[in-house]
């Protein structure tokens, strides 16, 4: 790409500066602002492409949609999909972000690969300034409840900053309406989500997919409901949760809700009772430095919302010398997809997985949505079956013989010793004019709780602790999964509390790499972290009665950011201030401090909007 680079310096613009519209901010009360969030996948994006003879083109890219980057590509040179070969070996971290916007760099390096191969990977830099990211989301809500707590009517507007182009942005924000009440019955309830085009390179998927941003807004009216009434909020949360058969907003019967389950072993784990005592004595003891504690729980729908991408397939050979070669149209980026699927296959049979390509299986959806294992789990179940079955008659004529033996017999009688194997959710018929049906396949369920402390003179903070108790069905492979909610959990944690993006009012993203851009490090993870599956839980919806991992653990991380609330809360109480107060995500050190507010905040009160302009502005 040093060419490219070159070549994109020596090109001069002549610009002329048109009105841009960067924010969707309008200042309001109960109000939040949820700032975006950069993948900084270890991998920035990379495309190698090779031009094959008859215009035929191959392509390796580092994408989670295989099979979008190839009718992409053959759109970009004006020939049919099946003069593109795309392939994935496996992927540095994809998080979302190379679901969609992996193709603004294989376009042009397809383009650029006429006569010869082409490789370009982006920058870090490069990546951040093109690439998106997680929508940044502002919202506005009202919420009605009764004395004893209970919620009563809700009613939430989100606005999510969506860029440039449509990209994923309507289904972001669409699927972050249908979390809005994250895990409590809410009776009267009303949700919009409005995708706000704007001159901002194009934001797209990010693990949890606007759900995040949805239940953190959630998280946010029941904290404001608890300092109201001056309880604590898991107290609030408790009284809200949803039980078994209650009806989703949209009208959605929950079965299988092991949330109390979380809830109750995870303040147990926690030892929340003593931990509060603890709190409190400190907090008596100290001016400048407080405590603070949250138990947030989460419930999240899994499948794709668009029905049509719930689907899979599998490629299985099975060759004369007994080796099986197994492909299916899902792509590794580190969650272990590759290894469940090999476990799946190894319960029937012996394998070894190749990298994924869309000339093994045709038409696959993106790797996304947390769905993978039991999409192409099943899948790869299904081709199993068709096999096995085939070979059953050759195990019966002679059980001396073995794998091999059978293998070579049935190839002998000219058995068809290859199959793709296919999967399709069944019953999602959600059906929006009725508002009625199935619009997720299940629900992924999670509790943590945090414990904080925070310098309240310079902002800082240090997560104590976190106990996570997470609901993963019976784990395909608990180490896995275990890496899973530590990851995404620590995902969290950069969302709500230390990554922010910073935009000059121009909307130039200032921001541009791990020195100014503050992702987790080895500091920000809680001193204690435990985390616990939770047991004797199978899930009959999905593959080997397991469950979806990869993005549900990422908004427990939330605990963190009410904990924080909980400790600023408490300063304030200090400055004779009480009730609700807003405090945006992510919570960084200047937000916690001047949120603290003491005879030193008065001294130096913000600017009045309009007097001043702003080095950064919140898109
Ligand atoms: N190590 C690692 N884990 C990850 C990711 C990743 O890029 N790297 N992506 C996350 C996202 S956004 C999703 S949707 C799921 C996708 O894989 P799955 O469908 O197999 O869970 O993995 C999650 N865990
Ligand atoms: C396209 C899509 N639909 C969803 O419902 N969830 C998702 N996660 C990542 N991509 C998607
Ligand atoms: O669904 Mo993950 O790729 S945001």
């Amino acid at each position: 790409q040093a060419d490219a680079q070159k070549a994109a310096k020596s090109i001069k613009i002549q610009y002329q500066d048109l009105p841009a519209i960067i924010t969707i901010q309008v200042p309001g009360l109960d109000q939040l602002h949820i700032g975006g969030q950069e993948h900084f996948y270890l991998e920035t994006n990379v495309t190698v492409a090779v031009p094959r003879d008859q215009d035929e083109i191959e392509i390796f890219s580092s994408t989670q949609s295989p099979s979008q980057t190839q009718s992409c590509v053959a759109r970009v040179l004006g020939v049919p999909s099946n003069r593109v070969h795309v392939r994935v070996k496996r992927i540095g971290g994809g998080f979302g972000g190379k679901e969609f916007r992996a193709n603004i760099l294989s376009n042009v390096v397809a383009l650029a690969a006429h006569r010869r191969p082409v490789r370009c990977m982006l920058d870090r830099d490069e990546d951040m300034l093109m690439t998106g990211g997680r929508h940044p989301f502002y919202a506005k809500y009202k919420v009605g409840f009764s004395e004893s707590g209970r919620v009563l009517a809700l009613d939430v507007t989100y606005y999510s900053n969506a860029g440039n182009s449509t990209d994923l942005s309507t289904s972001v924000v669409s699927k972050a309406v249908v979390h809005m009440e994250n895990s409590y019955l809410v009776p009267n309830i009303r949700g919009c989500g409005v995708a706000c085009r704007t001159h901002l390179p194009s934001n797209t998927a990010f693990r949890g997919f606007g759900m995040p941003q949805a239940m953190l807004v959630c998280e946010d009216w029941i904290s404001a409901i608890a300092l109201k009434l001056g309880r604590t909020s898991e107290q609030i949360r408790e009284l809200n949760l949803y039980t078994e058969g209650d009806l989703t907003p949209y009208n959605q019967v929950l079965e299988g809700v092991t949330l109390r389950r979380c809830w109750d072993e995870c303040l147990d784990r926690a030892k929340i009772h003593e931990r509060r005592a603890q709190i409190q004595d400190f907090n008596r003891q100290n001016r400048w430095t407080k405590k603070g504690l949250a138990v947030v729980p989460t419930k999240c729908g899994i499948a794709f919302k668009e029905v049509f991408l719930n689907q899979a397939g599998a490629l299985v050979h099975i060759y004369t010398d007994g080796s099986v070669l197994l492909a299916h149209g899902g792509t590794e980026m580190g969650q272990g997809l590759h290894t469940k699927m090999i476990q799946v296959q190894t319960r029937c049979g012996r394998s070894a997985t190749r990298h994924t390509s869309c000339h093994s299986v045709a038409n696959s959806s993106a790797t996304a949505a947390s769905v993978s294992s039991d999409l192409y789990g099943a899948a790869v179940l299904n081709a199993c079956n068709i096999l096995n079955q085939r070979l059953q008659p050759y195990k019966d004529q002679d059980p001396q013989g073995n794998w091999k033996s059978w293998v070579k017999a049935a190839y002998f009688e000219r058995v068809n010793l290859s199959t793709n194997g296919f999967y399709r959710t069944p019953g999602l018929d959600y059906d929006s004019k009725t508002n009625s049906g199935r619009m997720f396949h299940y629900f992924a369920y999670g509790v943590c709780c945090s414990v904080v402390e925070i310098d309240c003179l310079t902002g800082a903070h240090k997560t104590l602790s976190s106990t996570i108790v997470m609901d993963v069905g019976n784990s395909l492979n608990p180490a896995i999964d275990i890496g899973q909610v530590e990851g995404a959990f620590m995902q969290g944690i950069g969302l709500f509390t230390n990554e922010q993006l910073l935009y000059s009012p121009d909307g130039v993203l200032m921001t541009r790499g791990p020195g100014t851009y503050k992702i987790p490090g080895f500091g920000d993870i809680p001193t204690l972290l435990q985390v616990s599956l939770l047991r004797d839980a199978p899930n009959d919806n999905a593959l080997y009665s397991s469950k979806a991992v990869g993005e549900p653990p990422l908004f427990l991380a939330a605990s963190v950011f009410f904990a924080l609330k909980d400790a600023i809360a408490t300063a304030r109480l200090e400055a004779g201030l009480s009730g609700p107060f807003q405090l945006d995500s992510p919570a960084t050190a200047e937000r916690i401090r001047m949120a603290c507010a003491d005879c030193f905040t008065k001294m130096c009160p913000p600017a009045e909007p309009g007097t001043y302009k702003p080095w950064a502005i919140l898109v």
